[in-house]
């Protein structure tokens, strides 16, 4: 069984940042979330006008279908997606077993983080409309929520060392798996 991450959060929490260090670190097949959006979705958010749902579940749908593919070829992978309802979150882990790493933070540090930033199509306007839909991983989602604050290796660090233990309960069961069909 192969291990599959989606770095969630709201725009600007830093979820590409975390995704690329899991992919240089640990070797995880990488896509960065919004290369997956349609032009349209592109062009409204560049406009400063939040996507709906509507506009969201095809996105969903095709990174879910990349995570499946490397599934198949027993590949792990990780992929930058905001990922703000639980519904979006069901939409991704469709028939692949799914970790979520909601990278949680308070407005003021992410819209000062967003501001900073150079070069990206999100307007920094548009983070309230992302904290207005946001619904944190329930406990009984397949997750952990890390924060923030910090330098970015303060941040990756609690990333992956969630992602180990994670792993480590994945090998387990996997261990536990192979020990009864044997016996
Ligand atoms: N811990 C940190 N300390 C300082 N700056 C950070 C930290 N984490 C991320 N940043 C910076 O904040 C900005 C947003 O990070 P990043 O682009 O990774 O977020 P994102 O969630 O992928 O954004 P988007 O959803 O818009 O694609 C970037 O300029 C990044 O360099
Ligand atoms: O669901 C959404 O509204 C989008 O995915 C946004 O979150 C952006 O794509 C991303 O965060 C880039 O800033």
């Amino acid at each position: 069984m192969s291990i599959h991450v989606v770095v969630m959060g709201v725009a600007g929490c830093g979820k590409s940042t975390v995704a690329e260090a899991i992919h240089e670190r640990l070797g995880y097949a990488y896509a960065e979330g919004d290369d997956f959006h349609p032009q349209a979705n592109i062009d409204k958010m560049s406009a400063g006008i939040p996507l709906t749902d509507e506009d969201r579940w095809p996105w969903l749908n095709v990174i879910n279908s990349w995570m499946v593919a490397r599934e198949a070829l027993g590949e792990n992978t990780v992929v930058s997606s905001s990922a703000l309802k639980r519904s979006y979150r069901e939409v991704l882990a469709k028939d692949v077993p799914t970790f979520f790493i909601h990278l949680n933070g308070s407005h003021e540090l992410i819209q000062q983080r967003l501001s900073e930033r150079k070069g990206h199509f999100m307007p920094p306007a548009l983070l309230p409309s992302q904290f207005a839909i946001l619904e944190p991983l329930a406990p009984e989602e397949n997750g952990v929520e890390i924060s923030i604050e910090g330098s970015v290796d303060e941040m990756v660090d609690r990333a992956i060392e969630a992602l180990n233990a994670y792993a480590a309960t994945v090998a387990a069961t996997v261990a536990a798996q192979t020990a009864a069909q044997a016996a």
